[in-house]
């Protein structure tokens, strides 16, 4: 069914200028509704109705909410049904970070697809919860461990997502992402080496800095700061690309790399400190949507099933060089908080009635933050055959419906 009124162009982007005036936000394109994603190439294909069982059920038999204030759980269940592969075409795949936001999508289509996976996580930003529908499958492994320590394991492909990737929990540590970046990586392409497992690197749209090209290519080399708040990460992911292509020049390590723009949806903590969540629940909660800046910086969101499409893809295709992953929609963050603030306003219901308004209120700007971002996203296009399907719109609608459902759960 088409969206008619799909990407929000009613008050956002049109023909408005940014700040910088040196380059115009085009109007979102339109979108249709999608009940589909993954690509038959690789057998990622599945139906969204599959996917939401895992991240919003009609009811959680595992969960029983006792009227004690005591909650119970409990094991007899059945698991999500998975497609069966033949041993010669079942992989057993590592990825690092899979309890967290991205890693746990990643994790939920890999099972889809009939592989063995194995999670590792120090669950510094990731939870037990984002994977708990897997734990006992046979075909799935979760270990608790850090990947700054080397990890030991027998598999074939590697997804390296491991390290906080919102600017208040990268910050909140700096030495400890950087050594994350830096140490995990080493110990997850000596592992690659050993194994000749090929390996991904979930890189960032972070190492182009405060871009001075628009959007951004990959060839573009960044503008980062590299004694900032944000260098930590930024820096720290640019050396995990340096070791990825090193350890394919002087290793033959068979290497992906993507580099993730935005990307939002169900399971983002709401804690996380990333625009979509702190705007989600302050919009939920009734509380002003917090701008930091003028808010004419601009991002482009993608949902997290375009991303969990792109990654397998560039895991299954055959290039080696780095990928931009992300939505080209491109938003200046005040229209974002109008966008989803007129969202949940008019989706949302209190016990006092329907919600009417919600303040929006510009707060000092973050340091070195990114004036403007946004993917070109013709490599993807042409060599994984990749582009995002997800309007803004219908994205944004699954994860508030995720966050409402953790709210009634009394999980936040
Ligand atoms: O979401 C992501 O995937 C990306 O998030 C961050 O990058 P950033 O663009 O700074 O993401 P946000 O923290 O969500 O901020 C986006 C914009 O919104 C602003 N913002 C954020 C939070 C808020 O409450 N209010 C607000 O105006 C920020 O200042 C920034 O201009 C990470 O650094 C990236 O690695 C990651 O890929």
């Amino acid at each position: 069914m088409a969206d008619q009124s799909g990407g929000f162009t009613n008050h956002t982007n049109n023909n408005r200028t940014s700040s910088s005036d040196d380059y115009v936000i085009r109007p979102v394109p339109q979108r249709d509704h999608v009940d589909n994603v993954g690509d038959t190439s690789v057998g990622s294909d599945v139906s969204l109705r599959w996917l939401h069982q895992l991240y919003l059920p009609k009811k959680t038999p595992e969960v029983v909410m006792l009227k004690d204030g005591m909650v119970q759980y409990t094991s007899q269940r059945l698991y999500p049904n998975v497609r069966h592969l033949s041993p010669a075409k079942r992989e057993r795949i590592l990825v690092t970070g899979g309890a967290g936001f991205v890693g746990s999508h990643l994790v939920d289509r890999l099972m889809w697809m009939g592989h063995e996976v194995i999670v590792v996580d120090n669950f510094f930003t990731g939870t037990k919860r984002n994977v708990q529908h897997w734990i006992g499958h046979p075909n799935f492994e979760l270990v608790t461990h850090d990947v700054v320590d080397p990890y030991m394991i027998e598999v074939s492909q590697i997804y390296h997502l491991a390290c906080p990737a919102s600017p208040p929990h990268y910050q909140y540590n700096p030495t400890k992402t950087v050594k994350t970046s830096v140490m995990g990586t080493i110990n997850m392409l000596g592992l690659a080496k050993r194994t000749k497992a090929r390996f991904l690197l979930t890189s960032t749209s972070e190492i182009y800095g405060d871009p001075e090209e628009h959007p951004q290519k990959e060839t573009y080399w960044g503008h980062v700061n590299p004694i900032g708040p944000r260098a930590c990460y930024d820096e720290g992911k640019r050396i995990a690309e340096t070791l990825t292509y090193s350890y394919m020049r002087q290793n033959d390590v068979d290497v992906r790399v993507a580099r993730i723009f935005n990307t939002f949806g169900p399971r983002m903590s709401p804690t996380d400190g990333r625009v979509v969540s702190n705007f989600i629940m302050q919009a939920l909660r009734g509380q002003p949507l917090t701008i930091y800046g003028d808010g004419h910086q601009t991002r482009s969101f993608q949902y997290v099933h375009d991303l969990v499409d792109g990654l397998i893809l560039l895991m299954n295709k055959n290039y080696t060089e780095p990928v931009n992953l992300g939505n080209t929609e491109e938003y200046t963050i005040l229209d974002f908080a109008h966008t989803i603030r007129d969202q949940v306003l008019a989706t949302t219901t209190t016990a006092a009635g329907p919600m009417t308004d919600v303040e929006i209120k510009l707060l000092p700007a973050a340091m070195d933050d990114p004036r403007k971002r946004k993917p070109d996203i013709t490599r993807a296009k042409k060599y994984l055959g990749w582009e995002p399907r997800f309007a803004v719109k219908q994205g944004i609608q699954e994860t508030v419906d995720w966050f409402k459902l953790q709210q009634m759960e009394g999980a936040i």
